[in-house]
């Protein structure tokens, strides 16, 4: 099936989202889709999937104008969207939510368990995988989940796929067994539009890709025909030099140490310090229990055990409020649940750590805030149409921006970064590796778990790999210290 947008114009009040675009998927064929943070990526897809009404032009399916009036029109067509913050129930079984909304009854309106079974185990035969369809889907890993989302869409015989920065929370042999699929269903007909800020991923996967930029698109080439270079200067508009800024080390006195630190079944028994002026990477795959490390520094979680000591002082931190006074900030992976409140404005959600800072006879200092959020917002180039629009429209690498530009405000010393880029584009990226060289030169301790392991190489000063919840090892980042030394540690094994 082919589907050619052209001349499709958006706007969202005074906000001309996309204007006159045009976007061709042939058949069999796998589209990545790239911009900048906010081009207009999502919205083109949400148009092309009836979420949205486009103000102008036309879709056409297989040379046929068609009109989407909702979601469940694209999807009589064929057409299907994997979401980035998949929808699954996670109490719920497997079987109950590929079934959801669409169960198959018997007469008298009994479920009809056993076709639905039959139905999805021909699925997961086709895609080659194998889950438990009695197990919650919640126990499964994110990657599992995609491959359950993916075997939805092929129950609703999707004939197009839409998937939204697929691989952002997959490890590496995820992303080996859903390129697998991919072209596996591709081979049988299927197209896909592949959303994702990781070129290099594109480049392996896409047959096709097209760049927007600022509401347009602004070229269409065969991956063939294209390289990593052209493609980022199409994005940015110019030629962004090096992905990775150099990192130059001053360091001062340890400002965080936490020994024996240990929480039954998440981790156990870490040991490791970070310095003002040093950044220190956390690699290790997902599950591995980094995550749960930082939030029980910075007091979302209880600790069991050990100590953490901050400039060198033995704290209890008992909840974030307590992390926050004692200079902490925290950058949270899930920027949705737990880093923004989406219907608060812009302004609202970067000063809410700071907020003591911004009050003056018990009222907020409001010219002073709007000075404060506006150099916020220019400092990290947020794209939006004003601090007072809720944080919820702006598109998802801003609302990362937004995160960061909260805690870089409240000035904390010591700045855990929880997957600071995903879902960022090259060009921001690269601002956020400039903003925490910035911020170590000024004395900033950093931790940054990332499971982009070019990224934790290039900023990294030390880094320490997690498997199973225990500390493999801490290593001094050197150019001998390759990814394979870090795959190797991150797999339980020894370099
Ligand atoms: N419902 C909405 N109301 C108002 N503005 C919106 C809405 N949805 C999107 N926008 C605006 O449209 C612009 C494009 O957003 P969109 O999400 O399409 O970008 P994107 O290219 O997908 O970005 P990202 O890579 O960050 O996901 C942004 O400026 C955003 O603020």
């Amino acid at each position: 099936m082919k589907i050619d947008m052209v001349g499709i114009s958006k706007s969202f009040g005074k906000n001309h989202v996309l204007r006159d675009v045009d976007f061709h998927l042939g058949n069999a064929e796998v589209h990545a889709l790239m911009g900048e943070n906010g081009a207009g990526k999502s919205t083109l897809m949400n148009i092309m999937t009836g979420l949205l009404k486009a103000d102008a032009g036309q879709i056409m399916v297989d040379d046929k104008v068609v009109t989407f009036n909702g979601p469940k029109d694209a999807e009589e067509h064929g057409i299907s969207f994997i979401h980035q913050e998949m929808n699954n129930f996670g109490e719920m079984t497997v079987l109950e939510n590929m079934f959801l909304n669409k169960e198959l009854k018997k007469k008298f309106g009994f479920l009809d368990e056993s076709t639905m079974r039959s139905q999805a185990n021909s699925i997961f035969h086709t895609l080659h995988i194998s889950y438990d369809l009695d197990g919650p889907i919640g126990n499964l890993s994110v990657g599992a989940q995609q491959m359950i989302e993916i075997s939805k869409a092929m129950m609703t015989d999707a004939k197009v796929i839409i998937m939204d920065e697929p691989t952002a929370a997959l490890t590496t042999s995820e992303i080996r067994s859903l390129f697998e699929t991919v072209n596996n269903l591709k081979a049988r007909g299927v197209s896909f539009i592949y959303i994702s800020h990781r070129i290099e991923e594109n480049m392996e996967i896409a047959d096709k890709i097209t760049i927007m930029r600022d509401g347009h698109t602004v070229s269409e080439s065969r991956i063939s025909d294209t390289s990593i270079d052209k493609i980022v200067t199409s994005m940015v508009g110019r030629d962004i030099g090096e992905f990775y800024p150099d990192r130059h080390t001053n360091y001062g006195n340890t400002m965080l140490s936490v020994s024996h630190l240990t929480r039954v079944d998440k981790f156990k028994d870490i040991n490791f310090s970070v310095k003002s002026g040093e950044i220190l990477g956390f690699s290790g795959l997902m599950g591995s229990g980094r995550t749960e490390i930082m939030r029980a520094i910075f007091g979302v979680d209880p600790i069991d055990s050990g100590d953490i000591k901050i400039d060198g002082k033995i704290e209890k931190i008992l909840d974030p409020s307590n992390a926050i006074k004692q200079g902490i900030g925290f950058v949270t992976e899930n920027r949705k649940d737990e880093g923004l409140i989406l219907d608060f404005s812009v302004a609202e959600n970067i000063i809410m750590p700071s907020l003591q800072e911004l009050v003056k006879n018990h009222m907020i200092d409001e010219t002073t805030k709007e000075s404060f959020v506006d150099l916020l917002i220019k400092r990290l180039t947020v794209k939006t149409d004003g601090q007072n629009i809720s944080v919820g429209s702006l598109s998802g690498g801003n609302q990362q921006k937004v995160v960061l530009a909260k805690w870089i405000g409240a000035g904390s010393k010591i700045l855990i970064l929880d997957e600071p880029t995903r879902g960022v584009d090259v060009g921001a990226k690269r601002e956020i590796y400039d903003l925490m060289n910035e911020l170590t030169d000024r004395g900033v301790a950093i931790i940054m778990v990332s499971s982009d392991l070019p990224e934790v190489l290039a900023m990294s000063d030390r880094i320490a790999v997690m498997y199973e919840g225990s500390l493999m090892g801490i290593v001094d980042n050197n150019a001998k210290v390759t990814e394979s030394d870090i795959m190797t540690l991150a797999t339980g094994g020894k370099i």
